[in-house]
């Protein structure tokens, strides 16, 4: 490791924290902490985030460091995958908390004396990921975007149409810059995932190659399952309590589709879930609403179509949704099926 020694610094940017892990906001600096771990036979471990940690995160770092020689977080709050009316100004943004966060992972690899750590933070500026600069407004965008078509429009597509142009965009660069032998994102983001997944494929990376992004379980509150997200930060106490209805209404959908029922009628049990939490929730002023429910082939993304056959050898089925809550937006997932034959 002594080609990494010299980076074994904190950057000199006054602006950062200070910190034990380096820092990089350049491709180019980055790109010399990679060459130098390349040369060192070393395998690169990816987990790209927006930041304002939480153990959702975590578990994507120990599978990485459980995995890899070393780990790399990305931390970039991306403008193109907002969309003008939503929260990109509000976003939490936690730097000096997250670098504590990160710091204090660690991970006794077996057969091994060393305790692994995260390696390295990125933290590229807006400048430089969109160098003609970044409109939210899709019309009004100059340079290079990257739209991985059929995949996009359905499920959160619906809601948030040029969400994935932007994750697809953004991801690449990093992609780009940091080279990662193995990717980690999380099963909450099912949708992201597989659409990432499909862009490896389609666009011949290797640095992953479509089978070394891996998807990691959702982690849950253990309390109530309400799914870890950053966007927990902005419920109120009460809209904190009424969050898990989410889950609870996939879970009465989950429910009726292994009691056999059609797709429509399992969507009922979940809306009804919903419907009678909304109704307590009026009548403390606060809005509750299903954006929605569905259920999608996990290869297509497209919704069933009806036919709800789940064959021992088939695709998992995604059973997928979002809720307002107030002015905050959740979205959660089960797979129905085997995980491992995600694609
Ligand atoms: N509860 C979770 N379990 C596992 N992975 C998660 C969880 N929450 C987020 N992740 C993953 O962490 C990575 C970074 O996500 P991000 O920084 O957007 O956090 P987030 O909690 O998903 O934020 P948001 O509230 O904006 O959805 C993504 O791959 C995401 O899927
Ligand atoms: C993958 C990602 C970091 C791209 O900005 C983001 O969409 C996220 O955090 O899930
Ligand atoms: N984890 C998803 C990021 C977003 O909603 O923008």
């Amino acid at each position: 490791m002594n080609r990494l020694r010299p980076f074994m610094r904190t950057m000199s940017t006054s602006a950062l924290p200070s910190s034990p892990i380096p820092l990089f906001t350049t491709v180019a600096e980055f790109r010399l902490w990679r060459e130098a771990a390349r040369r060192d036979n070393k395998s690169v471990g990816f987990v790209p985030t927006m930041g304002a940690l939480h153990d959702g995160h975590m578990c994507l770092v120990r599978k990485s460091l459980a995995e890899n020689d070393l780990t790399v977080m990305s931390i970039f709050v991306n403008p193109a995958q907002f969309a003008p009316h939503e929260d990109l100004a509000t976003y939490p943004r936690t730097l000096p908390r997250d670098l504590e966060i990160l710091t204090a992972e660690s991970l006794s690899v077996s057969g091994d004396s060393k305790i692994r750590k995260a390696s390295a933070v990125f933290l590229p500026s807006v400048r430089e990921m969109y160098p003609s600069g970044i409109d939210q407004n899709v019309a009004a965008q100059k340079g290079t975007f990257l739209e991985v078509k059929g995949y996009g429009e359905q499920m959160e597509g619906k809601s948030r149409p040029t969400f994935f142009r932007g994750v697809a965009t953004v991801v690449t660069k990093l992609f780009n810059a940091v080279e990662p032998n193995n990717a980690y994102f999380g099963q909450k983001d099912i949708q992201q995932c597989l659409i990432l997944k499909r862009l490896c494929r389609d666009l011949l990376l290797s640095h992953p190659d479509p089978a070394h992004l891996h998807i990691v379980p959702t982690a849950r509150d253990p309390t109530d399952n309400l799914a870890l997200s950053s966007r927990n930060a902005y419920l109120s106490v009460e809209g904190r309590k009424i969050a898990p209805t989410l889950y609870e209404a996939l879970k009465a959908a989950e429910h009726a589709w292994n009691d056999g029922q059609p797709k429509e009628l399992c969507v009922v049990r979940a809306t009804d879930v919903v419907r009678d939490v909304a109704t307590l929730a009026k009548e403390s002023d606060l809005e509750v609403r299903l954006d929605y429910i569905e259920f999608n082939d996990s290869d297509s993304l497209e919704a069933l179509d009806g036919a709800r056959c789940l064959e021992a050898d088939s695709r998992p089925v995604i059973l997928s949704g979002a809720l307002w809550i107030g002015t905050t937006r959740l979205i959660d997932n089960i797979v129905l099926g085997d995980m491992a034959k995600l694609q």
